[in-house]
């Protein structure tokens, strides 16, 4: 089993105006890891993978990607990379079979393997019906599938996947599940943010846990397990993140619903 490190952030920090959105961030991840990468909402969770992706240039620090600081080799790397944003920017104008065309030929694959890869990935997502519908018509799991085609049609070495699971029926969670875990056997790495605890606990090797900009926790679920009292993720997660008002304030929330007597 190989150690090679594939993504590398060292002191990543980022401020927004007065805001410090990453203060110091360090992480190593190894080639065939699937990072579970969770924290509150607004702790910096898409703006670490904004940086990694290039899209943000004002940080301090560094980030190398497969062994190269992207500072130096802003380009290169791209090629490499899939990813499943959290609110897909989806040309609507587009059918299926245009938009996944413009994509492939963007990662610069050839005309034949397109349409292969395509037609092969939009049955086993059974959008084989849809190829050439516009995307405007399609439901909100259909294209959340097409965003996951997007993202793996270039056989890319690391993912980025916010919210993946989001709007998928059952059955769709259980193949993109064991799909991500296939992915890391075969060597993949997968960079996975979710804020459905349980499959966070059941699909990552490791789990790194975000608050106010800052890792407050790093390991395996069963270390995070040791380390804490609690016993499942969403526990642990709602213990180091200092939460335990989730009743005080849902009761707050249901007098202001009704109005005061
Ligand atoms: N371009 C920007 N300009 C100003 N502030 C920003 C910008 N991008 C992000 N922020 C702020 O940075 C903080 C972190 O945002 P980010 O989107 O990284 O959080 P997140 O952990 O992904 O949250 P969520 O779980 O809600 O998706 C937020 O307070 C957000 O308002």
């Amino acid at each position: 089993m190989t150690e090679e490190t594939i993504l590398e952030l060292s002191d990543l920090s980022i401020r927004f105006g007065n805001q410090q959105v990453l203060n110091q961030v360090n992480l190593k991840v190894k080639r065939g890891e699937i990072i579970g990468y969770i924290g509150p909402n607004g702790a910096g969770k898409s703006t670490t993978v904004k940086i990694i992706l290039g899209l943000l240039a004002n940080y301090h620090g560094h980030v190398f990607v497969f062994g190269d600081n992207i500072h130096d080799e802003p380009v290169n790397y791209k090629r490499k990379i899939g990813y499943v944003p959290e609110n897909g920017e989806i040309y609507d104008d587009l059918t299926a079979s245009e938009y996944i065309q413009f994509i492939g030929q963007m990662y610069g694959m050839d005309q034949a393997e397109i349409e292969l890869k395509l037609d092969a990935l939009l049955a086993k997502f059974e959008l084989t019906k849809v190829k050439q519908t516009k995307i405007s018509n399609f439901s909100k799991g259909m294209k959340q599938k097409l965003l996951m085609i997007a993202s793996l049609i270039h056989n890319p070495d690391l993912l980025f996947f916010d919210e993946p699971l989001s709007g998928l029926d059952a059955n769709s969670v259980m193949i993109i599940k064991e799909m991500m875990d296939q992915l890391a056997r075969a060597g993949k790495t997968i960079f996975y943010s979710s804020h459905i605890m349980d499959v966070v606990e059941k699909i990552s090797d490791r789990i790194v846990i975000l608050n106010q900009g800052e890792i407050i926790a790093d390991g395996a679920f069963t270390d995070l397990q040791a380390q804490n009292k609690e016993g499942t993720l969403e526990q642990i997660f709602n213990q180091l993140t200092g939460f335990d008002q989730h009743e005080q304030t849902a009761t707050e929330i249901v007098e202001i619903i009704q109005g005061a007597d």
